[in-house]
């Protein structure tokens, strides 16, 4: 199978500060992975280079088959889906819900003088309605509850038809009837041999959707563990990376996690 993403030795340095450290890691096509971490772990940083956002400092990332350094990024950025909390504040207010998803083709944020075609326009409401947001296209983005703009922006980062979703932190700051109602439609969207490779960012082992597969542990700029999730979501993994003692469960293709 061809990897989707192969990190090999990959470190980053900011300040003087080794946010991630010889991170090795392969992610190949079908596979749906959590990234799972304490505050300030580099999880985002990880994101933010598997979008070619930002190189390595030392080591190579290799994202759909270009090698980062050796690739017009502009190029590759259309074929990766993301959302973030930093797309979301960039997204206007104002904005329709329907141009706040369709601008995704065009890599614009707001919505600018391109003219959109039907197809365009129709898929972009089919997405919002996968999404259950339809009826909402019509709306100001500025409008929607939390829970809503994360569905928005997942639907807006599946725009492009991307072979590589990136999602960092989609239940961040959601009510329990949210987070349960993302986590469902995120298990749906996992068992479609459609979606594109999906890596979810996530302090929290509750929000992991059934269906994803592998699981990455990252402490301090490093990986503790990485590999299947029933194999890897140990209580010892899950321990080391948040250094403290926990124990885990599992029900019905989901985890739980609390402090011993
Ligand atoms: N430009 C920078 N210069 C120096 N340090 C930085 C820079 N950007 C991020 N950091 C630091 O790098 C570390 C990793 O940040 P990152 O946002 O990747 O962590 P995270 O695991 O996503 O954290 P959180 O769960 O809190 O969102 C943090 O300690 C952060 O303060």
């Amino acid at each position: 199978m061809t990897d989707v993403l192969d990190l090999v030795d990959v470190s980053l340095v900011r300040d003087g500060k080794k946010l991630l450290s010889a991170i090795t890691w392969r992610v190949a096509e079908g596979e749906r992975w959590v990234v799972v971490g304490p505050n300030g772990a580099g999880k985002t940083t990880l994101l933010q280079i598997a979008g070619g956002n930002l190189h390595p400092s030392s080591g190579t990332a290799t994202i759909l088959g270009e090698t980062l350094g050796r690739v017009d990024v502009f190029e590759l950025r259309p074929r990766i889906g993301l959302t973030s909390a930093a797309v979301d504040q960039r997204l206007g207010r104002t904005a329709r819900v329907r141009d706040a998803v369709l601008t995704a083709s065009y890599g614009q944020l707001g919505r600018w003088r391109e003219k959109y075609d039907n197809v365009d326009t129709s898929r972009a409401d089919d997405l919002l309605a996968w999404w259950g947001m339809e009826g909402f296209s019509d709306r100001t983005y500025g409008t929607l509850s939390s829970g809503e703009r994360k569905r928005v922006l997942i639907a807006r980062a599946l725009m492009t038809d991307p072979e590589l979703l990136l999602l960092d932190e989609p239940a961040a700051g959601l009510d329990l009837a949210g987070r349960e109602d993302l986590v469902r439609r995120l298990a749906n969207h996992a068992a479609d041999p459609n979606s594109p490779v999906t890596i979810l960012v996530t302090h929290h082992v509750e929000e992991i959707p059934p269906g994803f597969t592998h699981v990455l542990m990252l402490r301090q700029g490093g990986i503790v563990a990485a590999g299947p999730v029933p194999l890897t979501l140990t209580a010892e993994n899950l321990s080391a990376c948040f250094n403290m003692q926990l124990a885990v469960e599992s029900a019905g293709g989901r985890y739980y996690a609390r402090g011993l």
